[in-house]
Formats: structure tokens, C-alpha cells, sequence
């Protein structure tokens, strides 16, 4: 075996030089500098190979191979790594991986936003609660979500926590992805706990049966490859703090390149893209899979400066461009960029994040989204590469396995009122179990149609 990306280099700093939007104002520089000597020194959450592997199923998706499928919480917090929080979110990601496999017949790339999704970039960097003012909360990486002085003063002690939070989250995702629970003949069991009860396990379930048949049918003919035993999965993150993220990138021994090994893959976020920023700086240095957020905003020429800094070899998988426009904006805004990168020869990967640009404020203050909105953007984001002949590569969602009442409607009607019975999170709404399966049949109608 490879003994893989374990040396520190210094083109991983090169980063400091410049401008780092979102970055947390911790007080005490010596302690960072502490913490982040201490991360050098930690193991690699990832090998670069499998960042490779990821690449290269990427590439597919550029190719117009396969889907990609992204999704987890908005923030991930130190409080719920535990075992069925991890199990439920995995259980939806595999179910709703199935259903696009099977009922869109297309190989499907499963990314989770996990093991490393403990950084927010925040749009005030200030929140007042009856006439109190205190520092947002920038995620458990960074700070306490709880509304006190003490809590929300930077702590760089929390990088350290988020290391170890990401190795223990990973280390179960590997344990069920290759250990038995992910084998497709569990198909079933995935739904156990929820098919009674909801319209989309139902359906599901039904989806269920005919893959059991065929699978029956195929060990029939002789054929029960190994391949159904355990699945692929990667990990996730939005490279926010830079301290963490260059503290854990290595060096390649096999290739002498430098790889983020604190997840697979990497993506840029909408406030943080700046083309002369620190983040499209660091991103331009690793060798990891990147993604990049492209809001309402993007210019083509930004998409194409950004592909000449991001991907100048123009290895299909490298980049993927994640458009999060809004249900009103999707069809005016994204055939332009979409024309020109292509023309411009670039193959990157196209990804649908219908979550970001649809979100707004319900009158009892909850932040929210509405399962239509996510829906029409998506089946936006499908009409515009229909037209151009181009590839819908996939989707990217913030979800998780809980039964939460954060975005309203979907198959179970979740109404506004709905909202504060379980309002759960530390950040941004999130679709529940039963709304990511709804979305996961509506999306392979789509991408049959
Ligand atoms: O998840 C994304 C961002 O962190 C989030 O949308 C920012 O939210 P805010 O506008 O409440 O700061
Ligand atoms: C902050 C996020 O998205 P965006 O950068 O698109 O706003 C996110 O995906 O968590």
C-alpha cells in the first residue's frame, strides 16, 4: 500500500499572503499557532488516492457518465456525532442513491456533506437578540451556537475538535459503507423504520421489491458481483478555515503533490470565490477534487478565469461548478456561463444546489425553503442543459435523516406553522428524510425525461 500524503509543504500556506474572506478573529494568535502545529502533526483523514478515485468517478459525471449526488447538513455539530444521527443520514444519502440508480438506470457518485462540514460563512458578522449584540455563530468549528459572550468568542481549540469529530464521523461512514450495511440486498432494511408511515417510503419500498428481483434474478443467472456488497462513499466539506484546511495538507508521496486530506473533496463557497482571494489561492494548490459555489452574481468570464486558475490542465473531475441561482433565476442566468464554459473547451462537472438560492424568512422568524422552489430550480437547471445539449451532473443538498420540520411541503405537507416543532438547525433548513426521497424520484423522472 501507498503510504500516502504525509508530509507537510509549504504551498500549502501560500494562502496567507492574501485577502481570506470569512475568516474567524480568534484572540489569542499564539494559541492558533499551537493548534495548528498540533494538526500538522495528525494523521491524514483520507488518502490522496481515494481523492484520485473521486476524481476520476468525477470525471464521468464532466463526461456525462454519471450523477453526482451531494448531500448532508448544513452544519454538522459536535453534538450529534452519534451513531444513528450518522446511520440516519447515511440510510437517506443510500436510499435516495438507489432511487436514482435504478429508477434513472445511471451510475451515481455518493458525496456526503460530512466529516468535516463544521464551518459556516455567515452574511452579518454580527446577531442582536433583544437589544443584545454578539458575534454570529460561525459554526462548532469556530464557535458556540448558544447566545452568550463567552460562547461566541473564536476558540481555536474547536479546529482540534472538529478534527477529531471528522476522524470518529468517518471512521463509522467506512465501517458501514464496506462492513455489510450498505450491500444492496439491505435495500429494505434502509426503510424499515419509515415505510408504514410515509407516502415516499411506500414508494420506495415498492422500488425496493424490484431491485430484490432483480438482484434474484441476476444470482439466478450466476451473476452476484461484489460490487453490491459495500458501496463508494466519499466525504465532503466547504474548505472555509484556512488554518485547518493547510494544516492537513500533505504531500503525496507518490506523486509529490499536495492533497487536502481532511475529506475527498473540497468546494469554495459563494462569498469566499474571489479570484485574487486566499481560498481559490489554497484550492489552486491541492490536488483534491474542488468544487465551487456560483451564485446569481458569476460573470462568465468569472467561471472561465476560474477554470484557468482551478483546472489548467483541464482533467475532466476536477472541477465541478455547483449552481445555486434560485428557482426564479435558474433559467435566465445559467445558460450563459454553461455556453461559454463549454465553448471555451473546459470540461467541468455541472451541479444543481437548489437549496441556497431559495431560502427566505417565515413570518415567525424560522429560516426556510420551500420543496417547490428546490423543485422548480432543479427542473430548471434540467431545461437549460436540455436545451444546450450539455450534461445536468448532479445535485447538491442540505439534508438530513431526521424527521425535521424545517422546509415546508413535499410529499408529507410539512405548512409554515409546521416549522418550530422541530427546528433543529444550527444554520440553514434542511430537506427531512421523506422530502430527499421525494426529490430523489422527481429528479430520476427528470433525468430519464
Ligand atoms: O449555509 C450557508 C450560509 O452559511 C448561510 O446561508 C448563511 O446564512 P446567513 O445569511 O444567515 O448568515
Ligand atoms: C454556504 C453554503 O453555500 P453557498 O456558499 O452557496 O452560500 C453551503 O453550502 O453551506
Amino acid at each position: 500500500m501507498t503510504v500516502n500524503a504525509d508530509t507537510h509543504d509549504a504551498g500549502a500556506n501560500t494562502w496567507r499572503s492574501l485577502p481570506a474572506a470569512q475568516q474567524p478573529e480568534y484572540p489569542d494568535a499564539e494559541a492558533l499557532r499551537d493548534v495548528i502545529a498540533d494538526l500538522e502533526s495528525y494523521p491524514p483523514l483520507v488518502f490522496a488516492g481515494e481523492c484520485d478515485q473521486l476524481r476520476d468517478r468525477l470525471g464521468a459525471v464532466a463526461r456525462g457518465e454519471a450523477f453526482l449526488l451531494q448531500g448532508g447538513d448544513c452544519a454538522e455539530a459536535f453534538d450529534q456525532v452519534s451513531a444513528d444521527q450518522i446511520r440516519n443520514k447515511l440510510k437517506t444519502l443510500l436510499q435516495m442513491g438507489a432511487v436514482l440508480t435504478y429508477a434513472a438506470a445511471v451510475p451515481v457518485v455518493k458525496v456526503g456533506r460530512i466529516a468535516g462540514q463544521y464551518s459556516k460563512p455567515r452574511s452579518k458578522s454580527t446577531e442582536t437578540r433583544n437589544g443584545v449584540t454578539l458575534p454570529t455563530y460561525r459554526g462548532d468549528s469556530v464557535n458556540g451556537f448558544e447566545f452568550t459572550e463567552a460562547a461566541r468568542i473564536p476558540d481555536p481549540e474547536r479546529l482540534k475538535q472538529m478534527y477529531h469529530a471528522s476522524s470518529s464521523t468517518l471512521n463509522l461512514v467506512r465501517a458501514f459503507t464496506t462492513g455489510g450495511y450498505a450491500d444492496l440486498r439491505q435495500v429494505h432494511a434502509w426503510n424499515q423504520d419509515f415505510v408504514k408511515s410515509s407516502p415516499s417510503g411506500q414508494r420506495y419500498e415498492a422500488l425496493a421489491r424490484e431491485i430484490d428481483n432483480a438482484l434474484n434474478f441476476m444470482k439466478a443467472c450466476g451473476a452476484d458481483p461484489a460490487e453490491f456488497r459495500t458501496v463508494e462513499f466519499f466525504a465532503s466539506h466547504e474548505a472555509l478555515l484556512l488554518d485547518y484546511e493547510s494544516a492537513l495538507t500533505r504531500t503525496d508521496s507518490r506523486t509529490g503533490k499536495l492533497y487536502d486530506v481532511s475529506g475527498h473533496m473540497v468546494w469554495i463557497g459563494e462569498r469566499t470565490r474571489q479570484l485574487d482571494g486566499a481560498h481559490v489561492e489554497f484550492a489552486s494548490r491541492i490536488s483534491n477534487p474542488v468544487g465551487v459555489k456560483l451564485g446569481p452574481t458569476t460573470k462568465p468570464e468569472d467561471a472561465l478565469a476560474l477554470i484557468e486558475r482551478l483546472d489548467p490542465e483541464r482533467t475532466p473531475g476536477r472541477l465541478t461548478f455547483v449552481a445555486r441561482f434560485g428557482a426564479g433565476k435558474v433559467r435566465d442566468l445559467l445558460p450563459e456561463l454553461v455556453e461559454k464554459v463549454t465553448a471555451s473547451g473546459a470540461r467541468v462537472a455541472w451541479v444543481c444546489d437548489p437549496m441556497h438560492g431559495n431560502t427566505f424568512e417565515a413570518a415567525s422568524g424560522h429560516k426556510t425553503r420551500r420543496f417547490d422552489d428546490v423543485l422548480d430550480e432543479v427542473k430548471g437547471f434540467f431545461e437549460v442543459h436540455k436545451a444546450l445539449g450539455t450534461h445536468p451532473g448532479g445535485i447538491h443538498v442540505e439534508l438530513t435523516g431526521d424527521d425535521v420540520t424545517e422546509c415546508v411541503g413535499g410529499g408529507d405537507e410539512i405548512f409554515v406553522d409546521d416549522l418550530h416543532q422541530r427546528y433543529e438547525t444550527a444554520c440553514d433548513p434542511r430537506l427531512n428524510r421523506s422530502q430527499s426521497l421525494d426529490l430523489a424520484f422527481l429528479v430520476a423522472e427528470m433525468y430519464r425525461g
